[in-house]
C-alpha cells in the first residue's frame, strides 16, 4: 500500500446544508460534503467519487439534486472552479437509461450536445476527436440500436461531456455489462479523469470493489444516530466517518490496486458499514 503523493486546491463541487424533503418525508439530511481539485505531480489527475448507500436510501435523489434538475428543500449545491449554484445542464447526467435518439446516428446523437456550448463547425472537430478517443470512430454511422451496452455506454458519457462542462455523474455505468465492458468502462473513466484536472466524475453504485477501485474518495449516504438520545436520526446524511479519502488512505490510483489485500480489507470493512448503515 503506497500513498502516492497529492494535494489539494479549490472546491470543484460543494455540498452546504443540504437537505431534501417530499411532503412530511425528510429524504436527505443537512449533507455537507465537498470535493476539491487534486493535484497530482507532473499529472493531469481529475476526481473520481463513489457514492454509495442502501437500496431506497436517496442516491437517485441525491443525484437529481447534483445535477440540478431539482433544487434541495434547503441549502445549496455548489460546481465548478466559480462555485455557482447548480443549475441543468452544469452536471452531465448518464443514467441507467442513456437518453440517445433512436432516430439519430451515432454521430449525429454527439453533435446535438455538443452545440450545445459550440458553433457549428467548432462541435464537429470536438464530436470527430470524441468518437476517436471512445473508440467509437467506426460505429458513428450507427443508430443506438445497433450498438452494443458497452458502446453505448460509451457514447452517452461522451455525449455528457460534449454538453457539460467537467462534472460528470454515472448512475450505475456497470449493471448490466460483462466483465470485458465493465473493464472497457473503466478505462474510459480513467481516461477521462486524465483529459483534464477539473474532470470529476461522480459514480452511484452498488458494485463496491469496481468503483471503489477507480475513486479517490467515497460518500456513503446513511442514517445517523442522535449523539444525544442514541436514536435514529430521521433522513439519510454524509456523515464526516462516512467521507472516505481513499488517497489519504494509500489506495488511490493504483493501477492494480483491486490486487493489494488492503484494498480487499478495505473493501470488505466498506460492505460491513453499508450493511449495519
Ligand atoms: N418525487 C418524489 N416524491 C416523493 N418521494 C420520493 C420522490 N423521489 C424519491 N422519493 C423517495 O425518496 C426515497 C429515496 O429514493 P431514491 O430513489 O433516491 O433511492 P436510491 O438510494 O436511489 O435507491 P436504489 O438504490 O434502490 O435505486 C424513497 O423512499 C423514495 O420513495
Amino acid at each position: 500500500m503506497t500513498a502516492l503523493p497529492y494535494q489539494y486546491k479549490s472546491p470543484l463541487l460543494t455540498l452546504d446544508h443540504v437537505s431534501m424533503r417530499y411532503g412530511n418525508d425528510l429524504i436527505l439530511r443537512d449533507l455537507n460534503a465537498q470535493v476539491l481539485d487534486v493535484i497530482r505531480p507532473g499529472m493531469s489527475q481529475g476526481q473520481v467519487v463513489g457514492i454509495y448507500g442502501r437500496s431506497g436510501i436517496g442516491k437517485s435523489v441525491l443525484c437529481r439534486l447534483l445535477a440540478g434538475l431539482a433544487a434541495p428543500s434547503t441549502g445549496t449545491v455548489l460546481v465548478g472552479e466559480a462555485q455557482e449554484p447548480v443549475q441543468a445542464g452544469m452536471v452531465g447526467y448518464v443514467q441507467q437509461r442513456y437518453p440517445l435518439f433512436n432516430h439519430y446516428s451515432l454521430r449525429d446523437n454527439l453533435l446535438l450536445a455538443a452545440r450545445r456550448h459550440h458553433d457549428a463547425a467548432e462541435a464537429k472537430v470536438r464530436v470527430e476527436n470524441y468518437l476517436g478517443r471512445f473508440g467509437l470512430g467506426a460505429h458513428a454511422g450507427k443508430y443506438p440500436a445497433h450498438l452494443s451496452g458497452g458502446q453505448r455506454q460509451r457514447a452517452a458519457i461522451a455525449q455528457q461531456l460534449l454538453c457539460s462542462e467537467h462534472l460528470i455523474l454515472l448512475d450505475e455505468p456497470f449493471s448490466g455489462l460483462d466483465v470485458a465492458m465493465i473493464d472497457e468502462v473503466k478505462k474510459i473513466i480513467v481516461e477521462v479523469t486524465t483529459m483534464d484536472e477539473l474532470n470529476t466524475v461522480l459514480i452511484v453504485s452498488h458494485d463496491i470493489a469496481t468503483t471503489t477501485a477507480l475513486a479517490d474518495r467515497l460518500w456513503l449516504l446513511a442514517p445517523e444516530r442522535s449523539p444525544d438520545t442514541g436514536q435514529l436520526l430521521p433522513g439519510a446524511t454524509l456523515s464526516p466517518r462516512h467521507q472516505y479519502n481513499l488517497a489519504q488512505l494509500g489506495l488511490a490510483w493504483h493501477p492494480d490496486v483491486e490486487s493489494e489485500p488492503e484494498f480487499a480489507q478495505f473493501v470488505a470493512e466498506l460492505k460491513d458499514e453499508i450493511r449495519g448503515s
